[in-house]
């Protein structure tokens, strides 16, 4: 074989090739990746490939979209148990926030929580804090995609001191990451308890100018509304509607206290639903009725929210919580099955980024992850998206591949050091304990 020809095969080559994964209700089948993409899925794939997964019956699924979260909380993870949503923040977390948020904290808060979402099977992060080129930093060398948003406040804090300081800052993270191949850009303003009627226009316009996503909370408690009625005469959604702020490119953490018109308007307008039931049942926010949703045609996403509220980053236990919480809040076993819980957190989460990714089919992103059924709890396996619903844990996660890039095989990260992971981990808690000690905040070890 000549030099060239030689050239030819090599950039030909497939970049994996997935041997004998399970894919449920299409059987045993291999999966070719090139370019980031699906390329085909057949009985056998005939091509060479640079690097070979043997998968043998390993259940092959899309990865997760977890859409609503603020990564670096991580750092704060149980601290501040057993409060309602108002006293965790203003109590614990703004407190918290205030002395601790910086770049370094952002950063590692990021790498922590990362590690922890390629480990259960995560490749799209839609994330909402302060100092996001941090994020950005770190979710490009560990390999993940992940929305990225300043969150905009009209109170001051370390960040900035006025919604216009805010703003600009958001403006000029967007300049600066639009380009970017895993990470996008968009516009956080945190709540409309938290953003006046101006900042929010303001956030609005920006978005239409630079063609990107919204990412805000609302209608997360029964507190919240009654403030939002009280200083404004409407509820959460009814107030954004009437400033003209909804649309399709709108994603709305929580959705938990809507009352009819409310819902209608959501589904006029095409905007979606980010469900974090974890949180809301921690923070005892309530639940939001999601299958109700899904029956008017509501998008609805899932979402973990800061590993701080929930208290991980695990998309599978979220989704377990979310299909038994809506059989039991509606009575109804059929309320929400195994395939649409499994849709909801990995297609709905990916389709309201713009991402071809969530499904495993050619042409698709090669977003994905291998699942080990050869485990007591998982057998015998008779129906495998039942049985990664009700009954896999995220250890049972084999293999990560986000853009066609092996993140974790054999349950080995391979882009992010757990040993960094562990030492930052340890950093954190020795220079928070003290603080939350003085405090009188500290957790129950
Ligand atoms: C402005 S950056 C994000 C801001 O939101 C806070 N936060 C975390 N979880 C929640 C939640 O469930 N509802 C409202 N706000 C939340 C976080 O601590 C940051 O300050
Ligand atoms: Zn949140």
């Amino acid at each position: 074989m000549s030099r060239v020809e030689l050239r030819i095969k090599i950039l030909c080559m497939l970049d994996i090739v997935i041997k004998s994964a399970l894919i449920p209700e299409k059987g045993i089948l291999d999966i070719a990746i090139k370019d980031g993409r699906i390329t085909s899925i057949s009985a056998h794939v005939e091509e060479e490939a640079r690097y070979v997964i043997k998968a043998n019956g390993k259940i092959a699924m899309p990865s997760f979209a977890n859409m609503h979260t603020h990564i670096s909380m991580s750092l704060l993870r149980g601290i501040g148990a057993d409060l309602t949503l108002m006293d965790w923040l203003q109590k614990v977390i703004w407190v918290l926030e205030g002395e601790f948020v910086s770049p370094e904290f952002v950063r590692d808060g990021a790498l922590l929580g990362i590690a922890e979402s390629i480990m259960s099977g995560t490749t799209l992060l839609m994330d909402m804090y302060f100092f996001e080129e941090a994020v950005a930093e770190v979710a490009l060398s560990a390999g993940v995609r992940v929305g990225l948003g300043f969150g905009i406040l009209d109170f001051p804090t370390k960040v900035a001191s006025t919604p216009d300081e805010y703003i600009k800052r958001a403006e000029h993270f967007i300049k600066t990451f639009r380009e970017q191949d895993l990470v996008f850009p968009v516009l956080c303003p945190h709540a409309t308890y938290t953003c006046s009627p101006p900042t929010l226009m303001k956030v609005k316009e920006l978005a239409e100018k630079e063609g990107v996503l919204i990412h805000t909370h609302v209608a997360e408690t029964k507190a919240e509304v009654e403030s939002v009625k009280e200083k404004y005469g409407k509820p959460p959604v009814k107030h954004l509607d009437a400033l003209g702020f909804l649309s399709e490119k709108v994603l709305m953490a929580h959705m938990v206290w809507l009352d009819e018109e409310e819902k209608s308007i959501v589904k006029e307008r095409g905007a979606k639903v980010l469900h974090c039931p974890e949180s809301n049942l921690k923070l005892a926010s309530g639940i939001a009725p999601v299958w109700e949703y899904i029956k008017m045609g509501i998008h609805v996403c899932l979402g973990t929210d800061g590993p701080a509220s929930n208290d991980n980053l695990d998309m599978l236990e979220e989704m377990s919580t979310m299909v038994k919480l809506q059989k039991g809040y509606s009575l109804s076993a059929k309320a929400m099955d195994a395939r649409t819980a499994i849709k909801i957190a990995t297609l709905n989460g990916f389709t309201a980024c713009g991402i071809k990714a969530g499904k495993l089919e050619e042409g698709y992103q090669a977003d994905l992850i291998l699942i080990d059924p050869d485990k007591p709890h998982l057998q015998p396996l008779y129906d495998p998206l039942v049985q990664i619903v009700y009954s896999a844990k995220s250890s049972d996660i084999d293999t990560v591949i986000c853009k066609g890039r092996v993140l974790m095989e054999k349950r080995e990260l391979k882009t992010v050091d757990m040993d960094e992971v562990r030492h930052i981990a340890r950093k954190w808690k020795d220079r928070i304990t003290n603080f939350i000690e003085n405090l009188g905040l500290k957790p129950s070890v």
